[in-house]
């Protein structure tokens, strides 16, 4: 059998950076008029060398701290800003020559800027993005029916935009940056804002968008349940560098979690013996109840030490959760960082 070629990647960034280049305006009219004179440019690195590829049909998560470059990347990506350094290809294209065929093909959603236009209907907008993107009327009121429908904002393509709520916006604002089929979705904070019923809508509807039309997405986010829902590989920049580029399961592995340790015992005890223990953090004592974190390593020790605090009638261990992994991760980097 002839072994099947694999296929490109639709995002290919090698080496991918980003400086930019700024002035600094003491504030004031003296400072503005000072800046026109004399004015003192600064440089910041805000995407360094961060090589990936990413396939047809993935969803990736973009995580990092603020400030990582996480929006910087996927400006760059959807060519809304031009590489100082490294190759990057998207669908073939040099994103930042903004070609029409290149822009067709993918989308970027930005969670606090809105595409729409704010004095009227919905529906306006989608119409102007049927005239910018020449799609026929065919195939405009099939996406329209298609993603009106897995949205269920049948109800409001007629209403005024600022007569919506945020959550309702939100699902516009996918729906206007979907109407053209791209192939590529790049998403920046999608459910920022956002109730707890509104941000699973918004995933629900992204896991159905890439697996009905196979659409590739590419998301940041700080709310690891965005994450967890999604994706299946995470890339986490940090200070602008590709720290890590893996699976999920990979990322709890390398990042060796700390075990959330409960343990409850049948009398009060005197759980302030176990501050001092080696590689036990946040030691909570409450009567009979002890909570705890062990490092992973140390777990077994520690387990031995809860046994011998008195008699013990439950035990329950259990991994932080993601959200707890990255707050670790960037915890340790930026000691490790300041310590250095
Ligand atoms: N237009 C700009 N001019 C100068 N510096 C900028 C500009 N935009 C971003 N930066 C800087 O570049 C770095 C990366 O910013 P970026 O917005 O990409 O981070 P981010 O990971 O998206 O952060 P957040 O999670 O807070 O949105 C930061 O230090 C930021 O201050």
């Amino acid at each position: 059998m002839t072994p099947v070629p694999a296929l490109p990647p639709v995002i290919a960034a090698h080496d991918l950076t980003k400086t930019y280049t700024f002035h600094q305006q003491t504030a004031g009219l003296g400072g503005a008029l000072k800046s026109l004179v004399k004015r003192k440019y600064e440089t910041r690195l805000a995407v360094d060398r961060v090589t990936f590829d990413i396939n047809r049909g993935e969803v990736v998560g973009l995580l990092g701290p603020n400030g990582a470059g996480k929006t910087t990347t996927l400006k760059m990506l959807s060519g809304l800003l031009y590489a100082t350094g490294g190759e990057l290809e998207v669908l073939g294209h040099t994103p930042s020559d903004r070609r029409h065929d290149y822009l067709r093909r993918i989308a970027l959603v930005m969670g606090q800027k809105t595409m729409l236009w704010w004095d009227v209907p919905a529906m306006e907008s989608l119409l102007l993005h049927k005239d910018m993107y020449g799609l026929s009327t065919a195939e405009f009121d099939r996406n329209v029916a298609e993603l009106a429908e897995l949205l269920e904002v049948e109800h409001l393509l007629n209403v005024q935009v600022r007569k919506t709520s945020l959550g309702e916006r939100m699902k516009l604002e996918l729906m206007a940056a979907l109407v053209h089929g791209p192939e590529i979705l790049f998403l920046d904070e999608p459910t920022i804002g956002l109730d707890v019923v509104a941000k699973a809508r918004v995933r629900s509807f992204l896991a159905d968008v890439n697996r009905l039309r196979g659409t590739t997405i590419l998301i940041t986010s700080h709310d690891m349940d965005d994450i967890e829902a999604l994706c299946s590989r995470v890339m986490i920049i940090d200070h602008g560098r590709l720290q890590f580029d893996g699976g999920l399961d990979d990322l709890v592995r390398t990042a060796q979690p700390r075990k959330l340790v409960r343990a409850t015992y049948a009398t009060p005890v005197d759980g302030t013996r176990l501050a001092g223990l080696d590689g036990v953090t946040a030691v909570d004592v409450d009567g009979q109840t002890v909570k705890l974190e062990a490092d992973r390593e140390r777990a077994g020790v520690v387990m031995e030490q809860l046994t011998r605090l008195g008699p013990l009638v439950d035990l329950d261990v259990a991994d932080a959760d993601v959200e707890d992994i990255m707050r670790d991760l960037f915890l340790r980097r930026s000691t490790l960082g300041d310590a250095s």
